[in-house]
């Protein structure tokens, strides 16, 4: 078994996580390659909802494999609904995947390219108790993947990296309050869905992955805000949080179907 946690790194990474962890060779893993060409249209899918409550943002947290945003979820205040789904699942938290470089950074691909990063949206089935309790259960979780491509700085995710510089180290938390998750979307909610897995530890399968077709823009040098953030905690030797992203999986048979023409 692993000495410490998972984690990023050559021991810790994600090749060695099906030693704690056997699931993460299942046959429903995530994140997988996007081939659009293979992706069937299905006329079936609605539209996604999400109506999130900006009031519900609690706290913006460094979790030692990537930083958070939480949103309280003892309502239906902040939900998604409609799009593959049936019910209601209630918007816990989000957070990103990055590179250490422009050229990766993002857990899924489209055609085999690499976005510097993604931003995952995570919602879990109001059918069940509570997100831990949902987890464990193959429609437990609806996470919506947004990826994020080079250009013009965004300035509504300006706001969320500003809360940075007070929790660079591992387990630092502060208050994160009256954000609109909304905003970080793009215009166009066009979606590949298919059945996946949370993609880190513990790599449950129980996750309906929504991937945005369209994606929202950071600059240069707000990537370099997010590698400003340590995986390491205060005290320990500094380690810079990039390449915290698994890479993609096998489909294993599955299907991957488009909302969109
Ligand atoms: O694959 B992801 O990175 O994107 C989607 C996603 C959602 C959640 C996580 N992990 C969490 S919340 N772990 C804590 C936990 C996990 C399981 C039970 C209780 C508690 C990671 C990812
Ligand atoms: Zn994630």
């Amino acid at each position: 078994i692993m000495s410490h946690g998972w984690g990023y790194g050559p021991s810790d990474g994600p090749v060695n996580w099906c030693k704690d962890f056997p699931i993460a060779n299942g046959p429903r893993q995530s994140p997988i390659n996007i081939i659009s060409g293979q992706a069937s249209y299905d006329s079936a899918l609605k539209p996604l909802k999400l109506n999130y409550d900006p009031s519900n943002s609690t706290d913006i947290l460094n979790s030692g494999h990537s930083f958070q945003v939480g949103f309280v979820d003892d309502t239906d205040s902040s939900t998604l609904t409609g799009g593959p789904i049936t019910g209601t699942y209630r918007l816990k938290q989000f957070h990103f995947h990055w590179g250490a470089s422009d050229y990766r950074g993002s857990e899924h691909t489209v055609n085999g390219i690499k976005f510097p990063c993604e931003l995952h949206l995570v919602h879990w089935n109001t059918k069940y108790l509570s997100f831990g309790e949902a987890a464990s259960h193959p429609d437990g979780l609806a996470v919506v993947g947004v990826f994020l491509k080079l250009g013009a700085a965004n300035p509504r995710l300006q706001k969320v990296l500003d809360a940075l510089e007070a929790i660079k180290s591992k387990g630092k938390q502060t208050t994160f309050s009256n954000f609109d998750a909304k905003t970080l979307l793009p215009d166009s909610l066009d979606y590949w869905t298919y059945n996946g897995s949370l993609t880190t530890p513990p790599l449950l399968e129980s996750v309906t992955w929504i991937v945005l077709k369209e994606s929202i823009s950071v600059s240069l040098t707000q990537m370099g805000k997010f590698r400003s953030l340590k995986f390491s905690g205060d005290g320990e030797a500094h380690c810079c949080m990039q390449d915290n992203y698994r890479p993609t999986q096998p489909l294993k048979g599955r299907k991957v179907r488009r909302s969109f023409k």
